[in-house]
């Protein structure tokens, strides 16, 4: 069966990142980028871009894709493809919505214990540009039972 294709997008901006604290549906009280589903026709960007907008107001401008995470989930037969996506050029003001209460975070005080456990391991890569790749097996919401993450050098 086919992927379940999903985007997370960030605004990375020198020392500060946005994150936002979930209020509903999945991955509710943890922080996270900002993100949803694709939408029959449209692709992954527009929809990375919509999710954005829907969640907290804003209209990035200069996305790029910089990572691809794929889930599994024991006794799920449906794999979650998660885009990644950064940019640090917005317009708008971080508002709080239905799904999300935006918040500007020091690179160096990103809070890893609550967001979701596999935030921690490509992190680093994200915010040092790199593009990477991982997949993760999680037994419910908590538990990593293994992965692979690999960090893309274009050169
Ligand atoms: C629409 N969203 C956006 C992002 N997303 C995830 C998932 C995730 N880990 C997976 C075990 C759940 N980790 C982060 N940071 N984001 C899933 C769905």
């Amino acid at each position: 069966i086919p992927n379940k294709l999903l985007t997370l997008v960030f605004i990375h901006q020198n020392s500060r990142i946005l994150l936002g604290m979930k209020k509903r549906g999945f991955g509710v009280n943890r922080w996270n980028g900002f993100g949803g589903k694709v939408q029959a026709g449209e692709t992954i960007m527009e929809a990375a871009k919509r999710e954005m907008l829907e969640e907290s107001c804003l209209t990035v401008n200069n996305l790029t894709e910089v990572g691809r995470l794929d889930f599994e989930f024991v006794g799920e037969e449906q794999i979650f493809e998660v885009h990644v996506f950064k940019g640090d050029q917005y317009e708008g003001e971080p508002t709080e919505t239905e799904e999300m209460r935006p918040k500007w975070f020091s690179v160096d005080d990103i809070p890893f214990k609550e967001m979701w456990p596999d935030d921690i391991l490509w992190f680093p890569m994200l915010l040092k540009d790199a593009k990477f790749n991982g997949y993760f097996k999680f037994k419910g919401h908590n538990d990593i039972l293994d992965y692979t993450l690999t960090e893309i050098s274009d050169s």
